[in-house]
């Protein structure tokens, strides 16, 4: 009898990852078809399917999975969102994800489908990830990121800055939607706020501005903060989630925030914090299509900021690694 192979370890990890593909396909078709607008109360797979115009058993076999995959619950046949579902995926919803959602999955998981042709071939010419266009479209979708929980948890770490109660300005520094602007400013009584961006992209931005009354509070400057003047006497810089695009330049742009601050003023820098080589935390995936793509690499390592600016002059840093929806990322904090 020949010995039957024997098992060192588990292979329901590599099962897992393949079947977390189904639950991406299945929420992002739900979104698509709308089924969460449609379920604040409980409905019968006859009427989702005759609301969608869909075929009537193949819709309850989706609801099903949806269940399956947390998104909704059952009872006694009739199907209704959860919670969670409700709160940020029904759209019309102050936090509504889906266009975020949707955004992410062209930019990240999309482009994976040709991921053996991109290692064959290489870059792609045409438009990368560093696109004004691509973020024009994107802006008003991606402050689904920033509202609620991450605008309250970095507006509850700015306020803690010394000195916050006498800050007079700030500047949002490739702020896109400037919803980070909207929460540090609503947090102070009087500082104002610029929120600096190219021009395609702050039409989001001044929709933002008005719908939350922040007019007085709130305005924008539009240009490329690469070769564009900055203004000047900030107590707080905040950049969130764009150093990545002045990776080659940022040495001279960290020099340029610096001379835009008062004495004394912050500069904070929100973005990955990569570790182990370049693989770790999870966040590194996302940067994989980009780079693949364009051929630059965007992700910066843990500490690459922080160094950066010690090198501006900044006399002192405090990095912090947090935990958010979106994984582990960096805030790197340094005093003028
Ligand atoms: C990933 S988005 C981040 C937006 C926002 N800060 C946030 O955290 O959600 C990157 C932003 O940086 C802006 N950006 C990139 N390079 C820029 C440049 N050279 N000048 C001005 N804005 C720039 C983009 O237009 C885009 O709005």
């Amino acid at each position: 009898m020949k010995q039957l192979p024997e098992s060192k370890g588990s292979y329901g990890r590599f099962w897992r990852m393949l079947m977390g593909a189904m639950p991406a396909r299945i929420l992002m078709s739900a979104l698509d078809l709308g089924v969460f607008d449609l379920l604040d109360d409980f409905r019968s797979p006859a009427e989702v399917a005759q609301r969608l115009d869909t075929h009537p058993a193949n819709t309850r076999l989706f609801l099903d999975s949806l269940v399956t995959a947390d998104l909704l619950e059952k009872r006694h046949g009739l199907y209704r969102n959860l919670p969670d579902t409700t709160h940020f995926l029904k759209r019309g919803t102050p936090l509504y994800l889906g266009d975020l959602l949707r955004f992410s999955w062209g930019l990240c998981v999309d482009p994976l489908k040709d991921l053996p042709k991109l290692l064959r071939e290489g870059p792609a010419p045409g438009p990368g990830i560093e696109d004004e266009n691509l973020w024009a479209e994107a802006s008003r979708s991606n402050a689904a990121w920033a509202f609620g929980e991450m605008g309250r948890m970095m507006a509850g770490i700015v306020s803690e800055l010394d000195g916050f109660p006498g800050f007079a300005r700030m500047l949002d520094l490739g702020g896109g939607h400037g919803i980070f602007t909207l929460y540090f400013v609503q947090a102070h009584p009087s500082m104002t706020g610029v929120v600096f961006d190219r021009p395609a992209i702050t039409r989001a931005t001044r929709e933002f501005i008005e719908e939350y009354g922040m007019a007085e509070r709130v305005g924008i400057a539009q240009g490329d903060y690469l070769t564009d003047d900055l203004g000047s006497g900030y107590d707080l810089i905040w950049a969130s989630s764009t150093l990545n695009f002045a990776r080659q330049e940022l040495d001279s742009l960290l020099t340029k925030i610096y001379a835009a601050l008062k004495p004394d003023g912050y500069f904070a820098a929100f973005q990955d914090g990569l570790t182990h080589e370049h693989t770790k935390p999870d966040v590194a995936l996302g940067f994989l299509p980009g780079a693949l793509q364009s051929g630059a690499d965007f992700g910066f390592d843990q500490g690459e900021i922080a160094q950066a600016m010690l090198k501006a002059g900044f006399r002192s840093v405090r990095s912090h690694s947090l935990d958010t929806p979106m994984g582990t990322m960096d805030l790197d904090i340094a005093r003028k």
